[in-house]
C-alpha cells in the first residue's frame, strides 16, 4: 500500500468518501448519469484491512471486540478465518480427533481470498458460521457481512498466506505466553465447548503445540505490531485505534497535499452528509444540517489560526455556484454572506474581502466555459489571486470548501501549495457538465429556498 505511486495515488484519490445517498431530483447534479470525467463505476471506497493473528487463546477475538467497540463511530467488520474450514467428509468426521484443525491446508484460502475481493469491491457477502460443536459450516443461516470502512480478518493462520498478508493493512499478532493460552484453551475448550479434557490435551500435544511452533510463530515477522498479554494491554489497544482513526479520517489526496483537510468522517457528518444530498430534504432541515456541516468545516478553519499573531488573517469562503453572470452575482453574495456570518460568529480575527466581485470578473472572463472553468476550480485560483495581490501572504489563506471535487483540489493545491484546503468531504469527481458528483444540487437554491424562476436580480449592496 505504502509503495503506491503518486500517479496511482492521484488516481485512487477520486474515490467515494462518503456513505450514502438517496436523490431523485431533476434539480440536483446529474447522479442518473454514469457519464463522467472518471471512471465511476470502478470507484469506490476501499476499506481497511486489518489482520489479528496469534496463537489460539492468545486473546484475538478480545482484542478484536475491544477495537470495535473503540471504534464505535466507525463501520467496522470481523472476519474469522474460522468461518473457512474445509467442510469434512464422512471419513474425517468420523476420525475427527485424527484431524489436524492447525494445518494451514485445514482452511478454505481460496474462498476466503474471493469473499475479501467482493468486500473489497463494494460487494455485501454470505460467510459461513462455523459451529465448533458440529465441526460444520453453516450456510443457512450464513453471516451477511455489508462493505465496511474497516474490515478485521482474525485467525491463528491469518498471516500465512502471502495473498491475504497482501491485502492488510495494518497487522497485528497477539502475543501470550503459551502456559496461559493452554489454561484459557482447557477451559474454553471444557466449559463453552463441553469436550472432555483428555481430548482438548490430546489435541494440543498432537496438533496444537507443533503447529504454533511450525506455522504460527513464524508470522509474527510479519506483524507490524505485536501485542503481549492481549486484551490487556490497553495502551497498545489505545494507540491501534489511534492510528485507525486517523488513517480513515485522511482522504487519499491529503497524502499528496499536505495542506489538505477532511474533517473526520463520524456517522453524525455521514448522516449530514447524506441529508443534504437527499432531493427530498425539506429547505428547513437542508439549512439546519447545512448550516451544522459549515460550522464544522469554519471551526476546523478556525483550529488553523495562528494564536500568537494579531495581524489580519483572510479566510476566503467559497461555494460553486450556477454559471449566469447575473443570476451568479447575486448567488454568490447571499451564500458568501451566510458563510462568512458563520465565520464571525467563530472569530474575531477575520477580514473579510468581497470576492463577489472576483466572481464576476472571472465570469466575464470565461463566459463562454463559465462551469467548466469554474468547477475545475480555476476561479478559486482567481479569486486566491487576487488575495494574495491585494499582499495576503498565500501561507494566510485557508479555503473553507463545504464539499469539494477531486480535480478543484488538484487545481488549487498545485497552483497555491501553501493554501489550507478545509472541506467535509471529497466528491467522487466531476459529471460531463463538469457538476460535482453526487453533490447536493443546487446549494444557495436549496439553502434559500428559490429557483431560477423565483429570482429577482437585485444588485448586491457592498
Ligand atoms: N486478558 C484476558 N484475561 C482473562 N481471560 C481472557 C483474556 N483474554 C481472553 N481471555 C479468555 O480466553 C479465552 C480465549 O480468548 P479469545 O479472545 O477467544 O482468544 P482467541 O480468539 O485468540 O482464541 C476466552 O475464553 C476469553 O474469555
Ligand atoms: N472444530 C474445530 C476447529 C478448530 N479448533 C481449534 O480452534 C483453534 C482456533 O480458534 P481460535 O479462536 O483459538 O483462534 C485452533 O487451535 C483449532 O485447534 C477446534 O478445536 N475444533
Ligand atoms: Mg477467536
Amino acid at each position: 500500500m505504502d509503495s503506491k505511486s503518486v500517479e496511482d495515488m492521484i488516481e485512487g484519490s477520486s474515490g467515494f468518501h462518503f456513505s450514502g445517498f438517496h436523490m431523485d431530483g431533476s434539480k440536483l447534479n446529474n447522479i442518473e448519469k454514469p457519464t463522467t470525467t472518471l471512471a465511476i463505476e470502478n470507484v469506490h471506497k476501499q476499506p481497511f484491512i486489518i489482520g489479528v493473528a496469534g496463537g489460539a487463546a492468545s486473546g484475538k477475538t478480545t482484542v478484536c471486540d475491544m477495537i470495535i467497540q473503540q471504534l464505535h463511530d466507525q463501520r467496522v467488520v470481523l472476519v474469522n478465518q474460522d468461518s473457512f474450514y474445509h467442510k469434512l467428509t464422512e471419513e474425517e468426521l468420523a476420525t475427527v480427533h485424527e484431524y489436524n484443525f492447525d494445518h494451514p491446508d485445514s482452511f478454505d484460502t481460496e474462498k476466503l481470498l474471493d469473499s475479501m475481493e467482493n468486500l473489497r469491491h463494494g460487494q455485501a457477502v454470505d460467510i459461513p458460521n462455523y459451529d465448533f460443536k458440529s465441526y460444520k459450516n453453516s450456510v443457512f443461516p450464513a453471516r451477511r457481512v455489508n462493505p465496511s470502512d474497516v474490515i478485521i480478518l482474525e485467525g491463528i493462520l491469518i498471516f500465512h498466506d502471502p495473498r491475504v498478508r497482501e491485502l492488510m493493512n495494518m497487522k497485528i499478532f497477539v502475543d501470550t505466553d503459551a502456559d496461559v493460552r493452554l489454561a484459557r484453551r482447557i477451559r474454553r475448550d471444557t466449559v463453552e465447548k463441553g469436550r472432555d479434557i483428555g481430548v482438548v490435551l490430546d489435541q494440543y500435544s498432537k496438533f496444537v503445540k507443533s503447529a504454533f511452533d511450525d506455522f504460527i510463530l513464524p508470522t509474527k515477522k510479519y506483524a507490524d505490531i505485536i501485542i503481549p498479554r492481549g486484551g490487556d494491554n490497553h495502551v497498545a489497544i489505545d494507540l491501534i485505534v489511534q492510528h485507525i482513526r486517523t488513517k480513515l479520517g485522511q482522504h487519499d489526496l491529503c497524502k499528496i497535499y499536505p495542506n489538505l483537510y477532511v474533517i473526520q468522517s463520524t456517522f453524525q457528518i455521514r448522516g449530514m452528509h447524506t441529508l443534504i444530498r437527499d432531493s427530498q430534504t425539506t429547505k428547513h432541515d437542508f439549512v439546519f444540517y447545512a448550516d451544522r456541516l459549515i460550522r464544522l468545516v469554519v471551526e476546523h478553519g478556525l483550529g488553523h489560526l495562528p494564536f500568537t499573531e494579531k495581524q489580519g488573517l483572510y479566510i476566503l469562503v467559497w461555494i460553486s455556484v450556477r454559471g449566469y453572470a447575473v443570476y451568479q452575482l447575486l448567488e454568490v453574495v447571499r451564500v458568501w454572506r451566510m458563510l462568512c456570518e458563520h465565520v464571525a460568529k467563530g472569530s474575531r480575527l477575520a477580514r473579510f474581502l468581497f470576492i463577489g466581485k472576483v466572481r464576476t470578473t472571472v465570469s466575464s472572463l470565461f463566459m463562454k466555459n463559465y462551469h467548466k472553468t469554474s468547477q475545475k476550480g480555476n476561479t478559486a485560483v482567481k479569486a486566491i489571486s487576487l488575495l494574495i495581490r491585494k499582499g495576503v501572504p498565500e501561507s494566510n489563506i485557508i479555503f473553507l470548501n463545504l464539499i469539494s471535487a477531486p480535480q478543484g483540489v488538484h487545481v488549487v493545491c498545485k497552483s497555491f501549495p501553501r493554501v489550507k484546503i478545509v472541506t467535509s468531504e471529497i466528491d467522487i469527481g466531476l459529471n460531463e457538465e463538469f457538476r460535482v458528483i453526487p453533490g447536493m444540487g443546487e446549494f444557495g437554491d436549496r439553502y434559500f429556498g428559490t429557483d431560477d424562476d423565483d429570482l429577482q436580480v437585485v444588485p448586491p449592496s457592498q
